[in-house]
């Protein structure tokens, strides 16, 4: 249960309609509230620090952010039941979970055993599948994204991490957590694959107490993340596949909570042996099933419970509902397993989670999935060029904006909902003022520019003579970058190469780490390399060699306080 402390002088009292009745806590983005509405029901109100106010970028995104996550509806969220502005700040309220986050439970209990992390599974796949099914993302899963409520666990703050960190842009972190998924580090939009990734990370942090990939330094983590694959020896074994297949640098080949589900509900399924399941549906003492009336397979196929044949699925003796109905419940633990005990038994904090969505949630598991997120191959070629960070390099080069590079921000003109009771109703319309820059590179030529047209120079004399072969030169853009911003530890630097093919190394000083430390770049072409710092008033040097010469960029690890 959350400790809800009073208000202090500087807490408002009401929120829009809202009445506040205690603080929460504080994260990184603003301040919780415990509050009611009119009618007593109990909310959570995140209110957001001022300067997301003030951010025209995060005004427009939030409108349509949190209008997407409204529509996410289901047994495992915690539902946001409004959004606007109350004296100049941002809030959303969502439905108030009455328990602890899954952080807190695995610092207090140490890690949880398997039949919870099975449970814990399926419920938070059946959270992301429905925000996912709903359009949205989380954008900032993690073990504090998840609350352990009375009635199982629900996933909170989902939808709102494209508003809060904004779009893509050259050395803008997206999430800035040891669970973000590694294109997010690279400047790619928080989406459905990177919070499989960042789900994954979390099943490991529960089964080990520990984030996959440490959470010392800021530029260890963030190599880790982008080149190394953790220890998942203490997942149980029904996990260990869908985690590892989670935690594949290449965001398209992950699967889908979608698919994840289904895979997990049917490996339950098939746990029980046959002849357990022909024990269960011959069972002395059951009514005596109607015959069938006409030998026509029935809509929905075999398996339909009720149906004549149909398998049961396991569940406590004398338990109410249809499975996936919101009523319905199954033991944890692996039906027969030595693991599983009786309902009453459990740990109560998992103590009953529904195994299949609720009837809000995504189509059952066995629906084949449609689009991208939904097929049920990931047959797409990826290659893997090599080693993990020749992949992230790859990574960088598709998915980040660069310097040089027109940003395509989409901007929706957001609206708030029409539903709050918003004093005075406002309108968050794009401002005709261009937001402030967070980084001031050093001006640079375009890399987009047109290569100079060979002009033939008329040789008096004579026919002409074979021009001396061109010099191979590296450019480096930036050559020199200010990071303005605590909340930015990353640069991305453009590479490119003319004259000639370059072969370049690259060395950073220390406390900071690169993408990637040596390439080769055709003539022409451009490459990508992030260089990842600590943002308290610190200087960088990276050095790049090259048969082209040598090059400097300095990268000032600001905030604004330096
Ligand atoms: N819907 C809710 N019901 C109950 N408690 C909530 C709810 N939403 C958030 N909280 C609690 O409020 C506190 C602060 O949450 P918050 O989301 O701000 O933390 P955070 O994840 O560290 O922040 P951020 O995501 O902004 O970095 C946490 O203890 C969290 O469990």
């Amino acid at each position: 249960m959350p400790t809800i402390r009073a208000l202090g002088p500087a807490d408002p009292e009401r929120i829009a309609s809202f009445r506040v009745t205690g603080r929460i806590g504080e994260g990184g983005h603003g301040v919780v509230y415990a509050a009611e509405t009119g009618s007593g029901e109990r909310v959570a109100v995140k209110v957001l620090q001022r300067r997301f106010w003030e951010d025209d970028e995060v005004r427009r995104a939030f409108g349509a952010d949190l209008r997407q996550a409204q529509r996410v509806t289901g047994t495992h969220v915690a539902r946001v039941t409004a959004y606007g502005i109350h004296q100049q700040r941002l809030y959303y309220a969502s439905e108030y979970v009455d328990g602890p986050s899954l952080w807190e439970v695995v610092e207090r209990r140490g890690p949880r055993p398997a039949d919870e992390l099975e449970a814990l599974a399926v419920a938070t796949l059946s959270a992301l599948a429905a925000i996912h099914a709903a359009g949205a993302a989380h954008g900032g899963f993690k073990p504090g994204s998840v609350l352990i409520g009375p009635d199982g666990p629900r996933v909170i703050d989902f939808g709102v991490g494209r508003a809060l960190d904004g779009p893509p842009t050259p050395g803008r972190l997206i999430g800035t957590s040891p669970f973000t998924a590694p294109e997010h580090l690279v400047g790619a939009a928080p989406g459905p694959d990177g919070d499989m990734f960042a789900w994954a990370g979390t099943m490991v942090y529960a089964a080990t107490g520990h984030a996959p990939f440490g959470q010392d330094s800021v530029p260890a983590v963030i190599s880790r993340i982008l080149s190394e694959t953790p220890d998942l020896a203490a997942l149980p074994g029904t996990l260990l596949a869908s985690v590892t297949a989670c935690l594949d640098k290449v965001p398209t080949r992950r699967p889908t909570a979608r698919e994840l589900l289904a895979r997990l509900t049917r490996e339950r399924v098939a746990a029980v042996p046959a002849a357990g399941w022909a024990a269960l549906a011959a069972a002395p003492g059951l009514p005596a099933l109607p015959p069938a009336p006409a030998p026509a397979p029935a809509p929905g196929g075999a398996g339909r419970p009720g149906a004549p044949g149909a398998v049961v699925p396991p569940g406590p003796p004398g338990a109410a509902g249809r499975p996936g109905s919101p009523g319905a419940t199954v033991p944890a633990g692996r039906p027969g397993s030595p693991a599983s005990t009786p309902a009453g038994g459990r740990p109560a904090m998992l103590a009953a989670v529904p195994l299949a969505p609720g009837p809000q949630e995504p189509p059952p598991p066995d629906v084949p999935p449609a689009g991208r997120h939904g097929r049920g191959h990931r047959d797409r070629t990826f290659i893997l060029a090599g080693a993990a960070l020749a992949l992230v390099v790859a990574l960088v080069v598709a998915l980040v904006a660069s310097p040089g590079d027109p940003a395509p921000v989409r901007i929706p003109g957001a609206a708030l909902s029409p539903a709050l009771s918003v004093t005075p109703p406002v309108t968050l319309l794009p401002s005709p003022v261009p937001p402030g820059e967070t980084i001031e590179p050093t001006p640079v030529p375009s890399p987009t520019e047109k290569k100079p047209k060979k002009t033939k120079k008329p040789v008096p004399g004579g026919p002409a003579l074979t021009p001396p072969a061109p010099h191979p030169v590296l450019a480096v853009s930036p050559a020199r970058v200010r990071v303005k911003s605590d909340y930015i530890f990353y640069v991305n630097l453009k590479l490119r190469a003319t004259g000639g093919a370059v072969r370049w190394r690259a060395t950073i000083s220390e406390g900071a780490v690169l993408s990637s430390s040596s390439g080769r770049i055709r003539a022409g072409h451009t490459a990508t390399i992030t260089a990842y710092g600590t943002p308290y008033c610190s200087t960088s040097k990276v050095r790049f060699t090259s048969n082209g010469g040598s090059r400097t960029v300095t990268i000032i690890w600001g905030g604004v306080r330096c």
